[in-house]
């Protein structure tokens, strides 16, 4: 297999936090206190989707001001968004699929990257690149706990963190499975109560979704 110069390697961040909230950042202003509600829920691993304008300016004040999150970009879908999200400051990036060249450059760089995938062929041509970790996205669309389930006969030592589609009455489910260490959702970060600057509502998701698992 071979070696990665990773700051950090992608088995810590799996076991850091069971949840990873999914995050669409439509305000700068709304990066910081969002970060902190999640924190200080108990939620301390973060991917901040590249879908909105604003999206890498907030992994910068995350990572500078929220010192006890570790922020991550996703919807990485190139080189040049890899290395956007690596010059912002993300401690990660995380990929709704793979492109061998995109395995390759995120391999030879310094920053983790958790690739996504769907299928077993997917995870190995990223095994065959040195990854271990993946995104298992779009997980309820492509076969769910049972597909994930199948996969750890072949893939015994693969880890996953499913994303897509996962709600508060699946995801433990999810975390019951002996390949899965986190899950990835969007349902503790809702929009509306982003708009509505309701961080306590969000804390209180956190908290909720922990103490259930
Ligand atoms: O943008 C990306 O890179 C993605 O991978 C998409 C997100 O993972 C899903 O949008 C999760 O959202 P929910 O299904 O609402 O939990």
């Amino acid at each position: 297999m071979p070696e990665n110069n990773w700051s950090l390697q992608p088995q810590d961040i799996f076991k850091r936090s069971p949840i990873v909230p999914v995050m669409v950042i439509n305000k700068i202003e709304d990066a910081v206190p969002l970060a902190k509600a999640l924190v200080a829920g108990g939620i301390s691993v973060l991917e901040v989707t590249l879908r909105t304008p604003c999206a890498l300016e907030a992994i910068t004040k995350i990572a500078k001001e929220v010192p006890d999150a570790l922020v991550g970009a996703g919807t990485i879908l190139n080189e040049d968004q890899l290395q956007q999200a690596v010059d912002a400051g993300a401690q990660f990036v995380i990929t709704p699929g793979a492109t061998p060249s995109l395995l390759k450059a995120a391999m030879a760089g310094n920053v983790p990257l958790i690739p996504g995938v769907a299928s077993i062929s997917e995870v190995m041509t990223g095994m065959s690149l040195g990854y271990t970790n993946f995104k298992f996205f779009p997980a309820e669309a492509s076969g769910g706990v049972n597909a994930l389930k199948a996969f750890s006969g072949p893939l015994a030592d693969i880890r996953f963190c499913p994303t897509g589609g996962i709600t508060p009455s699946s995801y433990r489910d999810y975390l019951a499975l002996k390949n899965v260490d986190c899950i990835g959702g969007s349902w503790i970060a809702p929009t509306d109560a982003m708009e509505q600057g309701d961080w306590a509502r969000i804390t209180a998701l956190c908290k909720e979704a922990i103490s259930g698992i």
